[in-house]
């Protein structure tokens, strides 16, 4: 059955490395040829972040970030200001040809920081930063960098028009959280803002902020950094685009980082689940909040290369779901074919580690869990805004594994730890990493759980807790930090390299084989 019609729009986000160190070769091998190419016949919309010309860490969002913090200290933060004016500045005359786009892009770029300035100096005086000013602030780091790319656009030929989205959402709007009501009334207000582009003949290429208003909470308390992916899919979604396509600067999704495990493979495709566990467990691909959006609408997301465009990329999609336009999936038994059991011999798709790990033991002084126990436990960590990534739990021990990136996380973590002591005795073990295998298959293989913890033994590597996600996509356990890379390399030679199968996978063929035998 064939479902609704393609639209033609394909919509591109790029990161703020990507624009901070290919910004020609995005608009010209990207931007020029997905909007004029003739044989693709595609409409192109592009969401920018704030531009980082090294590492997203000394990017701009970061400086403005810190310019928000030195404020509410009542603290100087014009240095930082005008740092981030010189390094627009250099990059508008190094980039921009044409004088009267450059002369106007370094004008309205002196009046957005301009106007930052004036927040902040507001701010300093009443000795506190509003969540709301930070989103002002924030905003102005996508505000730049999209009217850098709108001009370079236009400099080199593609017609392109800048859409500044901070004040999509009216002052009067009264949600307060980020639920479903919340995004439908955002698509609507997008449509009417994309209108005038699907209404008009000529091409244009509107270049969205990936910043998109002052939402409830504050963008960074309720979404966090890396926001501009939800943009990119809630503006797919307005515009019921083919395709929504996040440009980085890796050639897709790989069995592993490949920074870290040369062997890694880059991943044809990925559930919308595998690449969730893959994010949340270190391998920061996409924002976790995207892929709802889009994949409720049948919008594929591919993940692709600025570096090496024409590369096929990752596609994002569920496995069991009809893309637009497309007919609808084969019903089973049908979808037991061969590719069932080619898929099937994958087990799993890929491996990940996150750093920054406590382990956090808590003993019970009764001799058995008594009831309460837990929810104890969860008030005081929820108390102090602490997370908990695994749990592990015994008769009288509960085990969990937390993120704790920055020392503020560490100082909540001992305030935490002081009042866990009234429940028992209390130790914490530093210096951990989660090491996550993630696979929509695995579940259907007893084994592969085993294959991984006697990996790490055979490399001498101690586990430290052991986790199977209740959704049985992802088996995690916790190792030291110093053992991640000899972790991630031995596990993927045993369970995803292509050119060596494994004991383990010899034992799947045959099964494989036996099951083809039944006729199943
Ligand atoms: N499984 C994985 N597949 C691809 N990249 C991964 C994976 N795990 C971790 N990474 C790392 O994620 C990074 C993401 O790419 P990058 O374009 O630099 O991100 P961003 O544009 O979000 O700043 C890469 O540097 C890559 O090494
Ligand atoms: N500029 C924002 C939003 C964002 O999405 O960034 P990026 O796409 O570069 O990860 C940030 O730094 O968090």
């Amino acid at each position: 059955m064939l479902e609704s019609s393609t639209s033609n729009w394909v919509v591109q986000k790029f990161g703020g490395t990507s624009v901070g160190k290919f910004s020609t070769e995005i608009v010209d091998d990207i931007i020029k040829y997905y909007s004029q190419e003739p044989s693709l016949d595609n409409n192109v919309a592009v969401v920018c972040s704030a531009r980082s010309t090294y590492t997203k860490a000394e990017g701009t969002t970061s400086r403005l970030l810190n310019c928000c913090d030195l404020a509410s200290q009542e603290l100087e933060f014009k240095d930082i200001i005008n740092i981030i004016k010189q390094d627009h500045i250099d990059n508008a005359e190094k980039h921009i040809q044409n004088d009267v786009l450059q002369i106007k892009l370094i004008d309205d770029t002196k009046k957005e920081l301009d106007l930052v300035e004036t927040y902040l100096e507001a701010s300093k005086v009443l000795g506190e930063v509003s969540p709301r000013t930070i989103d002002l602030v924030m905003s102005v780091g996508e505000k730049l960098s999209c009217l850098f790319m709108t001009a370079l656009c236009n400099d080199r030929g593609v017609k392109a028009e800048y859409v500044d989205l901070t004040h999509i959402i009216p002052h009067d709007y009264t949600a307060t959280t980020l639920d479903t009501s919340f995004y439908v009334y955002l698509v609507q207000a997008l449509k009417a803002r994309l209108e005038p582009f699907l209404s008009t003949k000529e091409r244009i290429v509107p270049v969205f902020t990936g910043f998109f208003g002052l939402v409830p909470m504050g963008l960074l308390n309720g979404v966090g950094r890396g926001y501009t992916d939800l943009c990119a899919a809630l503006i797919s979604v307005a515009l019921n685009a083919d395709e929504l396509q996040i440009w980085k600067e890796v050639d897709g999704i790989f069995t592993a980082d490949p920074r870290k495990v040369p062997q890694a493979r880059l991943l044809n495709s990925v559930t919308p689940e595998e690449a969730s566990e893959l994010t949340y467990y270190g391998s920061e691909v996409i924002h976790p909040f995207t892929m709802e959006q889009v994949i409720r609408a049948k919008i594929p997301i591919r993940i692709k290369n600025v570096q090496n465009p024409r590369g096929n990329g990752t596609i994002i999609y569920p496995d069991n779901i009809a893309k637009k336009g497309e007919s609808t999936p084969p019903h089973p038994p049908e979808a037991l074919s061969s590719s069932f059991f080619e898929k099937k011999k994958r087990g799993a798709t890929a491996i990940t580690a996150k750093s920054d790990i406590v382990v956090l033991n808590i003993h019970s002084n009764k001799k058995t869990l008594s009831h309460g126990f837990l929810a104890q436990i969860f008030t005081i960590l929820d108390k102090f805004k602490l997370v908990v990534d695994l749990i592990s739990t015994s008769e009288v021990h509960v085990s969990m594994a937390l993120p704790i990136p920055d020392t503020d996380s560490m100082k909540s973590l001992r305030k935490a730890v002081e009042q866990l002591k009234s429940l028992g005795t209390v130790d914490l073990i530093k210096k951990m990493a989660i090491i996550s295998l993630v696979g929509k298959q695995m579940k259907q293989f007893i084994g592969i759980a085993g294959t991984m913890f006697s990996t790490l033994a055979e490399q001498g590597i101690n586990i430290e807790m052991i986790s199977q996600g209740a959704n049985e996509i992802n088996i995690s356990c916790v190792i030291e930090a110093e053992d991640t890379i000899k972790a991630l390399q031995s596990i993927h030679s045993k369970l995803l390299d292509e050119n060596r199968p494994s004991a383990f996978e010899h034992a799947i063929n045959e099964r494989l084989e036996q099951l083809k035998q039944l006729d199943i």
